[in-house]
């Protein structure tokens, strides 16, 4: 079998007792490293200041090799904060009045995947196998083969793809797509994201659908498709039951009690939909004023990318709504939202998900939305809640228990709230058993054969068109 190499901007690096980094797409991909043997390469998340960063550092677990590179101050904002966070993200999330085109930071994110492709390749052996993923480094393949590297590489984008007219405002959209088909495989969340790509490509006129997952395109020929990334259900499920133990979640529970939970968990980002969630829940409570003092809405919001000022500006902006909402609404006892700007262990969570009544999961658009899918898999199934769901998460395309909404719709997300508050205990089960199989079924670690299946497969394509 050969040897897998991953490539990601950020690595999940396995923690000082030596145990395994949490999260879905950390673990599948770590099992398929230590199957396979191989190598996870990526930013430290460091900067050398102004000097050349200095030799990869290397750290050795079982059979993987994690492999870290520390960026420049400048590489860091041109690369990272400046193209990847400012242009890219906001495009890929249909935000094009957010978007900061500056031609510094273009040329630092081409800089920045030449100078990862320059650090991988005298570590890639003829046979091995290159698994790329995300936004921040789409032009990393076509830097490799320009070194003449002939490996298979395949590419997956873990956040949404917008449809041409939206990609086209950006200035170096040409170079981004080329850059795409120097990849053998090119994997999306959801078939809309692949449609968005096949249907650029026939309007800029620039490729073709050959039928079958295959495109030609800037002379040569390569597969993509849909691969919507699962997580570990039945892991988690085990998680989620065991941590009614957990002192957190005991606390939580004593806390709620006679009242309905409702949760929202997402990082501080403006693609979450969270201010649009608070003035959905604000409304809800003035249109049903029975529920007033009855029920208790949880939202972790975690900050990120702080240093990027549309991420802090929304810090900003969701502190302000909340306490406006508690101030407006609240009674000496009892805080209608409660809002916390951390992060919670996985462990935590998955007990906080399991005491919700409702899992409040509206980004205004998002690749996946893993936090859907744990909300699902933490359920009680002898009574579990129910999930709302924007229509504008990969997931919804899977998730057809949900209470499906429109974000940007703030009476209508209010009115499902109050549905699924007086849901029946007969619906909220055959809606969540109907999930919860889906779950069981197409778990990360598919996701992750899946791909790798079809990766190796395209081994067999002709890889120029003649
Ligand atoms: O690296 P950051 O700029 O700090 O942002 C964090 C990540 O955001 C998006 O990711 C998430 O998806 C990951 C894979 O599905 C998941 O493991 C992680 O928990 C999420 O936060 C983005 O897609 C990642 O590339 C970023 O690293
Ligand atoms: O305080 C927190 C908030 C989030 N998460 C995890 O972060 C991931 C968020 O993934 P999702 O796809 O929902 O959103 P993203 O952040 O990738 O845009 C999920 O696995 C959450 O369990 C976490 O561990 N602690």
């Amino acid at each position: 079998m050969s040897r897998l190499i991953v490539v990601s901007n950020r690595v999940p690096m396995p923690a000082k007792d030596g145990s395994a980094a949490a999260g879905g797409l950390a673990v599948a991909l770590q099992a398929a490293l230590q199957a396979r043997g191989g190598i996870w390469m990526g930013w430290s998340g460091e900067s050398s200041g102004d000097r050349e960063p200095g030799a990869l550092s290397q750290l050795q677990k079982g059979n993987i090799t994690y492999a870290l590179t520390d960026l420049t101050d400048t590489d860091v904002e041109e690369y990272y904060r400046g193209f990847a966070n400012r242009v890219l993200w906001p495009i890929c999330h249909y935000r094009l009045d957010l978007a900061e085109y500056g031609r510094k930071e273009m040329a630092g994110y081409f800089r920045v995947n030449r100078f990862f492709a320059h650090r991988l390749a005298p570590l890639i052996q003829p046979d091995d196998i290159i698994w790329v993923h995300d936004y921040h480094l789409i032009p990393l393949a076509a830097e490799l083969r320009q070194m003449g590297l002939k490996n298979r590489i395949g590419f997956f984008l873990h956040i949404p793809w917008p449809p041409a007219d939206i990609l086209v405002t950006m200035p170096v959209h040409e170079e981004i797509m080329r850059g795409l088909s120097h990849y053998d495989l090119v994997g999306f969340q959801t078939d809309y994201d692949l449609q968005n790509f096949a249907g650029y490509l026939r309007r800029e006129g620039i490729g073709d659908d050959l039928g079958n997952g295959l495109f030609d395109s800037h002379g040569r020929i390569f597969k993509a498709g849909a691969y919507p990334i699962g997580i570990e259900t039945a892991a988690f499920a085990d998680f989620a039951e065991r941590a009614a133990d957990n002192v957190m979640v005991q606390k939580t529970r004593r806390s709620v009690e006679g009242r309905d939970m409702i949760i929202g968990v997402d990082r501080l980002d403006y693609s979450k939909g969270i201010i649009q969630r608070l003035e959905a829940f604000e409304r809800f409570l003035t249109t049903n004023p029975a529920y007033q003092n009855k029920v208790t809405y949880l939202q972790v919001t975690p900050k990120s990318r702080s240093e990027v000022p549309e991420y802090e500006h929304m810090q900003k902006m969701v502190a302000e709504q909340a306490g406006r909402v508690n101030g407006a609404i609240g009674t000496v006892d009892w805080v209608p939202i409660r809002y916390v700007n951390r992060s919670i262990s996985r462990n935590v969570l998955a007990g906080l998900y399991r005491l919700a009544t409702i899992g409040l999961v509206t980004p205004l658009r998002d690749g996946m939305n893993l936090v859907a899918k744990e909300y699902v898999a933490a359920q009680n199934p002898d009574r579990p809640g129910v999930l709302v769901l924007s229509r504008f998460a990969g997931a919804a395309r899977e998730l057809k228990g949900a209470l499906l909404v429109n974000p940007y719709d703030v009476e209508g997300t209010a009115n499902a709230l109050a549905r699924g508050l007086a849901m029946s205990l007969e619906e909220r089960r055959e809606r969540w058993s109907m999930m919860m199989e889906h779950l069981l079924s197409h778990d990360v670690s598919l996701w992750c054969e899946n791909f790798l299946r079809d990766l190796v497969t395209a081994a067999e394509l002709p890889r120029t068109v003649t």
